[in-house]
């Protein structure tokens, strides 16, 4: 119920501009309902408890007098001696009370640190995927500084019992290559990404820079590959720390890449280093929480960036401001772009094609064009003649080497 009403707050104006609030409401009624009911439970549950004990206590206090009454006189010499005995009986109901409500409290908070143990039990990641322990790999330190991956027969299945999302994955990505990465949806593209940075155990071999993925420590791997999802996030913290979460560079180099990206607002605050980011980031826009991201890469000089679907979320404007700055800021990089939108791939310099884990096209976007019965000629014909013949001279220019037009 908490949730809902949080989630409630947040998105007011989107309710209203539906008029959802008869919606909204019977949900929380609903939840309140449900919420409500456990408590009362946990209410009535006490009161029983209570009632229990103090009954209990009762019996005891009863038994207790009428024993002292009829053989205590034997056993107890004096009348303030029996008086202790029975205050101390009487009193005894509130402690029993208090005892097991203490009980109740200690089992119930334990749950958190079940829970912690339970974290705790949990296999660590870089022990069952990172092949690397115990492996010398020998690499300059500014590794990768090409960009270059080459895949050899890679496949990767999610578990062992399902099939393959990716079979045999054969090619070559030549440094500074802008490479765009098209499919339908559950075509295997996202798994694509997943395999670069090793987030499943993969077949085959992943070679960047010359050096096998698997003789690399995790962390050091994917320290060294920019990403930029759809929904990037923040942390609770200053711009700067979301930079440069360990405070490795100095200002001037975090205000550059904030300049690079060209991240303002009307009120030019967003871009102050010290300007507060709330958890998730929500007091920026999509579209700025990305510019932050490839700041974030810039920072790090990271000679590979990978955008998954990166600018799906965003307007067509923030969505060319990210593009204009990929180009302008990220040239010296391999830059692989997962996208639905085929005007965002179309000027890359190759467009893979995956189709069921399988990579069906590889070539430039223009070539791939020429082919009437192909799968990337297909996906944009159907959205229709005009667009497709305004991608088509689009693909042309870059294929010739022309400058782009807009
Ligand atoms: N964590 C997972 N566990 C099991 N199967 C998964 C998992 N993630 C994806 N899959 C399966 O892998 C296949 C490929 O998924 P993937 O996310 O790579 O597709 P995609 O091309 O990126 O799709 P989309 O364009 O919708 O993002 C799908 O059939 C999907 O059901």
């Amino acid at each position: 119920m908490l949730t809902h009403v949080n989630a409630t707050v947040q998105g007011i104006s989107t309710i209203r501009a539906l008029s959802g609030e008869d919606f909204v409401t019977k949900e929380f009624e609903n939840q309140q309902s449900i919420y409500n009911s456990n408590w009362l439970f946990y209410g009535s549950s006490s009161i029983a408890l209570s009632f229990f004990v103090d009954l209990t206590c009762f019996l005891f206090l009863s038994f207790t007098t009428i024993f002292l009454i009829l053989y205590g006189k034997d056993s107890i010499p004096n009348a303030g001696l029996l008086a202790m005995v029975l205050t101390q009986v009487v009193g005894l109901s509130a402690l029993v009370q208090f005892g097991i409500r203490e009980i109740i409290e200690t089992s119930t908070q334990l749950i958190a640190v079940e829970r912690i143990s339970r974290y705790d039990d949990l296999e660590e990641e870089d022990k069952e995927l990172d092949e690397s322990e115990d492996k010398e790999y020998y690499m300059s330190p500014d590794w990768p500084n090409r960009g270059e991956i080459k895949f050899y027969n890679v496949s990767l299945r999610y578990d062992n019992i399902l099939p393959a999302v990716l079979r045999n994955l054969n090619f070559n990505i030549e440094s500074r290559e802008k490479i765009g990465i098209v499919g339908r949806t559950g075509a295997g593209k996202s798994s694509l990404i997943a395999a670069i940075f090793r987030l499943y155990p993969v077949e085959g071999k992943i070679e960047i820079d010359g050096i096998d993925t698997r003789d690399i420590p995790l962390t050091l791997l994917r320290s060294k590959i920019a990403i930029i999802p759809q929904n990037p996030v923040l942390f609770a913290g200053t711009l700067r720390q979301n930079l440069d979460p360990f405070g490795e560079y100095d200002d001037h180099v975090l205000n550059e890449a904030i300049h690079a990206v060209e991240l303002k607002d009307s009120t030019n605050t967003i871009n102050d280093l010290d300007y507060q980011v709330i958890s998730g980031g929500t007091n920026y826009s999509v579209g700025q929480r990305q510019l932050i991201c490839l700041a974030r890469a810039l920072v790090r000089n990271n000679k590979i960036l990978i955008l998954d679907e990166a600018t799906a979320n965003v307007d067509f404007q923030t969505d060319d401001l990210i593009q204009n700055t990929i180009k302008k800021q990220f040239s010296h990089c391999t830059v692989l772009t997962v996208a639905h939108r085929l005007n965002t791939v179309i000027d890359s310099d190759r467009i893979m094609v995956i189709e069921g884990g399988l990579l069906v096209e590889f070539d430039h976007p223009y070539v791939l064009l020429q082919n009437p019965d192909g799968i990337f000629f297909k996906m944009i014909y159907q959205n229709g003649n005009k667009d497709f013949e305004r991608l088509k001279i689009i693909a042309y220019r870059r294929y010739m080497g022309l400058n782009d037009i807009s």
